[in-house]
């Protein structure tokens, strides 16, 4: 398998509406490295779905190019797609057939043995309900039914657009559950989504799009970067700013403890016991993948620009 599962370059999309030609992705250079789960957070409008739709043949790019698997697509895509599993609608199932008869009957349309439809229903923790009518299926089903459904042809790469869409948290977590469970089985993963603390608890790496262009991208230990900032508790945090305010360290009282600016906590500990104070909790405060995209998409209210207002 290649090193990156997904890569476009310089990936552009335009769209010709009433009030002119608006860009839904604007020149993305996508890159997913294979094995793992990466999320693909953006807010509602800021071209995901479309970048998914292209990546599959679905939406033919303005310009720029991508790839699959390592494979130029939509010229090889007939060569990757069986490789390729992806969740971008709701896929039409039969309500009156339980969820297995339906894995059953696509795996004999595809012309996949009736084995996988067992391996399948197991990945996504169906097991137990698979005989159970569609109709009576909660939507956390019906989600994992829809992923059951791209796992029948055993994909290298699973594409899948906002699958918690509508769930509840217990639905959610099913789903987030499932996806952990592929990762770890060595499935590429591409995740989109919004919901931001969902994603930073499966996703290995992530990329954040905002107006349709890269705004960061890179492992989550990366995005979310190291912290400076410490909470320290102490008995009594007034004594203990004074100490380290001497010591050229900056520290402010809230919340009945201590933050603390350094890059050397351990100092801070000596510091403190120099003086007889002694600290009961000293813990980095990082900032979590939600204040990073809400930070970096701050100005991402208005939707896709026109070409004009892109050009500003
Ligand atoms: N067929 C279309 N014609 C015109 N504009 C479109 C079309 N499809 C998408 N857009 C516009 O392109 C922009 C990006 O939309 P897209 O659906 O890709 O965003 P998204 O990040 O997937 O959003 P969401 O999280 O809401 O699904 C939006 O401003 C949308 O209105």
């Amino acid at each position: 398998m290649p090193d990156l599962a997904i890569e476009t370059q310089g990936l552009r999309k335009e769209f010709r509406t009433r009030r002119g030609l608006r860009v839904a992705v604007a020149d993305l250079d996508l890159a997913v490295p294979a094995g793992g789960v990466h999320g693909f957070l953006g807010p509602n409008g800021s071209g995901k779905t479309t970048t998914i739709r292209m990546l599959l043949g679905l939406a033919r790019p303005t310009r720029g190019t991508m790839r699959l698997l390592g494979h130029p697509v939509p010229e090889q895509l007939p060569d990757v797609v069986d490789r390729v599993g992806a969740v971008v609608e709701s896929p039409k199932f039969s309500p009156n057939l339980s969820g297995r008869q339906n894995l059953l009957l696509l795996a004999r349309s595809i012309d996949v043995p009736d084995s996988r439809v067992d391996a399948a229903v197991e990945t996504v923790g169906l097991t137990g309900r698979d005989r159970d009518r569609y109709r009576a299926y909660s939507l956390g089903m019906k989600q994992r039914l829809a992923i059951a459904a791209t796992l029948l042809k055993d994909p290298a790469l699973l594409i899948l657009d906002e699958p918690t869409n509508g769930l509840d948290p217990a639905g959610i977590r099913e789903i987030r559950e499932t996806i952990r469970g592929l990762g770890e089985a060595g499935v590429t993963v591409l995740l989109s989504s919004h919901i931001l603390a969902e994603v930073q608890q499966v996703c290995t790496s992530a990329t954040i799009v905002g107006h349709g262009r890269l705004l960061a991208s890179g492992t989550v230990e990366d995005l979310l970067g190291s912290s400076t900032t410490h909470r320290v508790v102490v008995p009594d945090p007034a004594a203990a700013s004074a100490v380290l305010a001497a010591a050229g360290v900056p520290a402010t009282a809230a919340d009945g403890a201590l933050r603390v600016e350094t890059d050397d906590p351990a100092a801070v500990t000596r510091l403190l016991a120099a003086a007889d104070i002694w600290l009961t909790e000293l813990v980095p405060l990082r900032p979590d993948l939600e204040s990073i995209f809400l930070q970096l998409t701050a100005d991402d209210t208005l939707g896709s620009p026109t070409v004009e207002e892109e050009a500003r």
